[in-house]
């Protein structure tokens, strides 16, 4: 088996992290569930790339964020990529987003990473707190991808997710490796 990128998800508390990867992964979160307080679990997804490639990717869903709580230093100096998530019904989930978008740049020394940004919650729009234009232009000058996405709708999920794992596989990218067809029973597959 090829090794596989390894790819950080974090945000606040309560922001959909664990929801985004069930949904995209296995198809399989129902919006408004009971919430469960994640630790720390790891996810094995084969993603299609825009190159028509399977990657292996390893996500972290991190233990989301609250008052009092650091961000664990060692996910910085590992991770080959991140997802940032934030809800667009709360505007402190995007403020801790942005701090850790600070907190990697300051963090990652020169190795490079791919980052990506979710403002979840889409379906929440009548809630929306943050607005669109001002994350896309945050997200412009931070020269990130940012989407707005709901787990309600699976599809809007594909995208950012095809988008990294093509952008840390690249061929010119120093973390590039040819990675094999994943096989392990505990993983989910998505296809551009
Ligand atoms: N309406 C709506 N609810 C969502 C969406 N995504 C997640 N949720 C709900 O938000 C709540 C929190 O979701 P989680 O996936 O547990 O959030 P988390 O960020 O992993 O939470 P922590 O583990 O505490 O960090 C759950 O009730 C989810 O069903 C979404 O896109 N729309």
């Amino acid at each position: 088996m090829g090794k596989s990128c390894k790819v950080v998800v974090c945000g606040l508390t309560a922001v959909g992290k664990t929801a985004v990867l069930e949904q995209l992964l296995y198809a399989n979160h129902v919006a408004g569930s009971e919430p469960m307080e994640t630790l720390e679990d790891i996810y094995i997804g084969s993603i299609e790339t825009d190159r028509g490639t399977r990657e292996q990717v390893r996500f972290y869903d991190t233990r989301g964020l609250r008052d009092g709580l650091e961000f664990p230093r060692h996910y910085y100096s590992f991770a080959d990529g991140f997802v940032l998530v934030y809800s667009i019904d709360s505007k402190e989930s995007f403020r801790r987003m942005e701090a850790l978008k600070k907190d990697i740049d300051r963090q990652r020394d020169k190795k490079e990473v791919t980052i990506v940004v979710l403002g979840n919650k889409l379906d929440r729009d009548g809630e929306r707190k943050v607005e669109h234009n001002m994350a896309q232009s945050w997200a412009k000058a931070e020269r990130v991808r940012l989407w707005e996405v709901s787990v309600v709708d699976r599809h809007s999920l594909i995208e950012p997710f095809v988008y990294l794992a093509s952008k840390m596989t690249q061929p010119q990218s120093k973390s590039t490796f040819p990675l094999s067809r994943n096989k392990n029973k505990s993983s989910g597959s998505v296809d551009s």
